[in-house]
């Protein structure tokens, strides 16, 4: 009886979507498991128009406005408690990295402790740095080719999590020297995995906490690894404090004063960035080289700009080649790294959305893929082309949300910025003959998520011969 009342005596009973979804989170939660959650919802907004009732208490919107109202600086609509599952004991703002911390003062004090990725003028000074794990991964990538396909995700993880690795760990991460997946990238995967489905099913992904799960074993030990990983990068941040290199936590542990944080929340977001900075910035990379390959005139043009460019350019002169920055723009509206939900709750009295009222404490959602892919805005959505951004109207620069909404935007933006441009430029400047490899199908580059994305066929091969 509960259950019929929650579903017919709200006002969410006026919102659209299957009739299911109103009484059980199932049909939901079945497609997060088969990592199908974004196409699911894009497709019920197809069916039901801008707003669907997705699950008893949940909402999405592909709507600009209700997307504003949402997302803006200063929003009543807080973090959904959804944040706070990533693993067993952080259900706590107190006891979670930023990505988890809900009360809007806190998460501003805990955002400004990153003020290290922030800040342009400071990511900049790592910019050699990372051209130096850039190049060598460009090297790696031609000499694998010299003997066969390469699976070019592979090295774009690799160099992603060499990149950020080093800057919270404040020495060089030598990944990509390895050349393969270190125990570290599984672990990485495996977490992505196993925290992206606990975020959704914590009950039940407790359950498997204990049992062994190739190849990382018991989740339970992973998770430990995970935090015990990160006491380094708190170590190597107090040395660094002392005179060393900067790291992006040399504001969490400074050289005077008290620490702001204890060590174990450094190790947290130590640990979190990672995860947060490595499958994102490599699944970018990864369909933008599948879109400049697959359209011929597409890379035509990007090769001849970059033949134009100076020998050794640095993001200033990157920043100004606007057909390469139309190719990165383009990825990040066709495939979103993130392309699913951005959860956050109603204010407790309620409020109203795209003309619904919703009441308090609902989850409501908007997910970047469905709006990145509105006909209404963007014309002939699913076909990638970079000419579209050389007329940025308000509706797109409104519709285009990569790397979150304004309140709780990315803090590692700078970061990943600085990397794509200079990977997009060594990549294709080096390897202008590279190919896609057979394996390569629209279905194998199609897409799951387990809240970052991933292709279907788990890699991305081509042929450098
Ligand atoms: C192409 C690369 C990247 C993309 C597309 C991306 C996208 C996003 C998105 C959509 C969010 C908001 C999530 C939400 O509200 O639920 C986010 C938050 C975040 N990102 Fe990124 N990200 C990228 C790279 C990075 C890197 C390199 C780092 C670290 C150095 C990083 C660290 C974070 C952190 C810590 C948050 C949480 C911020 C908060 O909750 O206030 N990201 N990112």
């Amino acid at each position: 009886a509960q259950v019929i009342a929650r579903a017919y005596n709200s006002d969410l009973r006026r919102i659209p979507g299957p009739v299911l979804n109103r009484f059980t989170t199932l049909p939901l939660k079945l497609r997060v498991l088969s990592g199908r959650r974004t196409h699911y919802i894009h497709a019920l907004h197809k069916i039901y128009g801008p707003v669907v009732r997705i699950a008893p208490f949940e909402v999405s919107f592909s709507d600009m406005r209700a997307h504003r109202e949402i997302h803006k600086v200063g929003t009543q609509f807080i973090k959904a408690p959804w944040y706070q599952n990533q693993m067993p004991g952080q259900h706590s703002d107190e006891l979670t990295g930023v990505f988890g911390v809900r009360d809007p003062k806190k998460a501003i004090a805990r955002r400004k402790l990153f003020q290290m990725a922030g800040s342009l003028t400071t990511v900049l000074e790592w910019e050699p740095l990372i051209v130096d794990i850039i190049k060598q991964t460009v090297q790696e990538i031609k000499q694998e080719g010299r003997q066969g396909v390469v699976d070019l995700m592979k090295w774009w993880q690799l160099m992603a999590a060499d990149v950020v690795g080093t800057l919270a760990f404040g020495e060089p991460f030598r990944l990509v020297e390895k050349g393969q997946k270190s125990e570290f990238i599984e672990n990485v995967e495996a977490s992505t995995l196993y925290v992206g489905l606990r975020l959704e099913l914590p009950w039940i992904m407790n359950a498997f906490q204990y049992i062994p799960l190739p190849p990382v074993g018991r989740p339970a030990d992973m998770l430990k690894r995970y935090v015990s990983n990160g006491q380094k990068a708190v170590q190597n941040s107090k040395a660094a404090a002392k005179g060393g290199i900067k790291t992006l936590f040399s504001k969490m542990v400074p050289e005077e004063g008290e620490a702001p944080l204890p060590d174990f929340l450094v190790a947290i977001e130590s640990a979190n960035v990672i995860v947060a900075g490595t499958d994102t910035t490599a699944t970018l990379l990864t369909w933008l080289v599948y879109a400049v390959l697959k359209n011929p005139s597409v890379k035509r043009r990007l090769l001849d700009e970059l033949d134009s460019c100076p020998q050794a350019p640095d993001w200033e002169i990157l920043q100004a080649q606007t057909y390469m920055q139309n190719v990165i723009a383009e990825t990040l509206r066709w495939m979103p790294p993130i392309p699913g939900p951005l959860f956050r709750q109603t204010p407790a009295g309620g409020a109203v959305l795209a003309g619904y009222a919703i009441p308090g404490e609902t989850v409501v959602e908007t997910q970047a893929y469905t709006m990145h892919h509105n006909p209404d805005v963007w014309e002939d959505p699913d076909n990638f082309n970079p000419d579209r951004w050389n007329h940025v109207t308000q509706e797109m620069k409104d519709s285009f949300f990569p790397f979150g909404g304004n309140a709780r935007t990315c803090v590692g933006q700078n970061i990943a910025r600085l990397e794509i441009v200079h990977a997009v430029s060594t990549f294709f400047r080096e390897c202008p003959d590279a190919k896609l490899a057979d394996s390569v199908t629209s279905e194998s580059m199609d897409f799951i998520d387990y809240f970052a994305i991933k292709p279907v066929g788990g890699k991305l091969e081509i042929d450098l011969t």
